[in-house]
């Protein structure tokens, strides 16, 4: 994009079939665009061959520079300086020195990382505070390196398409394969990193690193995105599918199908949920009848709200096989091509391009090799999982929350009413307030958790950590909400129509139940929470 105008060049397309605008002194041809600019042909021609800008931000957020910068910018001014070199980050607070006089009143832990540089806009609350040059007991530099790496990724191949993928109600292949590419499949399944069924690495953080904390951090900054769909699309069924297989399958199973999974060629989900069955997870009806010969399961049911199902190859599915309750259930590995799987896509009120499904599976013949776990011991390896994937909605609805935040103060700024910017207004900040003070809450309760299922074994962390988890379950999902139609209120009508600078606020808004109700609904999380906290530790000697 080298070449440069003046003023006067740009001035002299101002009409008809030829329009440049200037936009922060970069200059743009519209003329092809603008009859299919969505805002109208008038109001572009109105500023043909004139500066722009203010008009331009005043309609948009930057997301749409991003998307249309390559289609439509000829160059820039000829008076534009270059880029100025970014200001050298704040340099963290210099780490105090004991003071050789001073009484030894104030204690610092050892295991405090040193703080990593700033990153992001630095919005006081839009991210979490490690990323503001604030210290972390939790984050060192690989997670800052894994933060910058996810980042650019998400803001150049993923935000300025994720409107239209949501509308189109499916995210293009290509990306789901980076996700095995990046080494970022691999890195989600709960575990150590399985260098060993994957020739693909993370580029910024060596496997032998990896840990939980990196996860969440990736799950974290694709919901960046703002889309509960994109996200449930590249890691829903895979986050909650895949890793009952990886812990509990035979080895020859995990030997020959996890590669493929972890490469993005193949696709996996978890098939628990019923037409009749939800959160009552003992009650399923789903059967699975063992041969004559002992050899297969035919497999002869229903399940219904199956997140990725119609993309799937493999469904980690819940059946059962004995007698009625959490006793007769087990997990089995179904493979679309044993025939007998259909899948058709369901309609929803959010989440569109996760590609939710109801699965029959009828006369489906199963290889009693893909039973996962033992039979009629699968209950366990649904609780198991439960944590998991209650933690990933955790993740996934503080940064959502935090993006509503994040959107309502930049909009905050530039919107004016009465004579002044909203943020001028102090109901307007009294709701940024209670955003900021409820998303703070649930991230650093967050972060003690995965900190503690870091430490503990995992059957000790299903027992332990079981209540707590579900009641953060519920705290980030009603955190998501209440900032959703918060932000809602702040936009107005901009977060009533589809698109345009409410666009993300509308689409999360519609995404809150995907998250309130699977995975185990509020009520059932804060009721359970209670329940098996004080069933543990009476065990632990509680005295009432
Ligand atoms: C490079 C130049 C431009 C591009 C690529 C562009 C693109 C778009 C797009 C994609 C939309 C749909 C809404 C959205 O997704 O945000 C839109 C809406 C709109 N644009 Fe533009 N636009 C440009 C310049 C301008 C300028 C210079 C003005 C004003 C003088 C303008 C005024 C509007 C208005 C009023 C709307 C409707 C906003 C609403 O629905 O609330 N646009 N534009």
């Amino acid at each position: 994009m080298s070449k440069t105008f003046s003023k006067e060049d740009v001035a002299s397309h101002s009409k008809g079939d030829s329009i440049y605008i200037i936009i922060d002194e970069d200059v743009y041809d519209v003329s092809k665009f603008q009859d299919e600019h969505p805002g109208g042909k008038k109001i572009l021609q109105r500023v043909g061959g004139k500066d722009a800008s203010k008009q331009f931000w005043k309609y948009h957020n930057a997301g749409i520079l991003k998307k249309y910068k390559g289609q439509l910018q000829i160059g820039s001014l000829n008076t534009k300086k270059a880029a100025p070199t970014p200001a050298p980050a704040p340099a963290p607070a210099p780490k105090a020195e004991p003071k050789a006089q001073a009484a030894p009143t104030s204690y610092k832990p050892k295991t405090a990382e040193a703080p990593q540089d700033p990153f992001g806009d630095l919005i006081p609350f839009a991210d979490p505070s490690w990323y503001q040059g604030h210290s972390s007991v939790y984050h060192n530099e690989t997670h800052a390196a894994l933060r910058e790496e996810v980042r650019n990724w998400v803001e150049t191949e993923i935000e300025p398409y994720v409107t239209e993928w949501d509308e189109g109600k499916e995210v293009p292949a290509k990306i789901y394969k980076q996700m095995g590419e990046r080494g970022y499949l691999a890195g989600l399944l709960g575990t150590a990193f399985p260098a060993k069924h994957t020739p693909y690495r993370v580029q910024s953080v060596p496997a032998e690193r990896w840990d939980l904390f990196h996860e969440m951090l990736l799950t974290d900054e694709l919901s960046r995105a703002a889309s509960g769909g994109l996200v449930w699309n590249l890691i829903g069924g895979f986050g909650i599918g895949c890793p009952p297989l990886v812990k509990f399958g035979k080895k020859a199973l995990v030997d020959r199908i996890l590669p493929g999974i972890l490469a993005g060629d193949k696709r996996i989900c978890l098939a628990i949920t019923e037409p009749d069955a939800g959160s009552d997870v003992a009650n399923l009806g789903c059967e699975a009848k063992l041969s004559e010969d002992g050899k297969h399961y035919i497999v002869n049911g229903e399940k219904k709200w199956i997140t990725n199902g119609v993309w799937s190859d493999y469904f980690t599915t819940a059946v059962r096989t004995g007698k009625p309750g959490m006793n007769g259930l087990s997990v089995l590995l179904i493979e679309r091509e044993a025939g007998g799987v259909s899948t058709r896509r369901m309609d929803c009120q959010g989440v569109w391009s996760s590609g939710t499904t109801y699965v029959t599976f009828e006369d489906v013949k199963v290889p009693v090799e893909n039973l996962i776990g033992k039979e009629n011991q699968g209950f366990k390896v649904i609780m198991t999982n439960f944590n998991h994937e209650r933690i990933g909605i955790v993740i996934q609805c503080v940064r959502f929350a935090r993006v509503c935040y994040e959107e309502s103060v930049k909009y905050a700024h530039k919107r004016k009413t009465f004579g002044k910017p909203l943020i001028e207004h102090p109901v307007i900040r009294m709701k940024l307030a209670h955003m900021a003070r409820q998303i703070e809450a649930t991230y650093n309760w967050l972060e003690n958790i995965i900190f503690q299922c870091q430490s503990m074994e995992e059957t000790e962390a299903m027992l332990k950590l079981g209540g707590a988890i579900a009641g953060l379950k519920a705290q980030s999902t009603q955190t998501f909400e209440f900032c959703a139609r918060e932000a809602s209120q702040i936009f107005g009508g901009l977060s009533y129509s589809r698109g345009g600078q409410g666009g993300k606020i509308e689409r999360l808004y519609r995404d809150v139940r995907a998250y309130a109700i699977p995975g185990g609904s509020e009520e059932i999380m804060l009721d359970l929470s209670m329940r098996q906290s004080l069933r543990v530790h009476e065990m632990f000697g509680m005295k009432l």
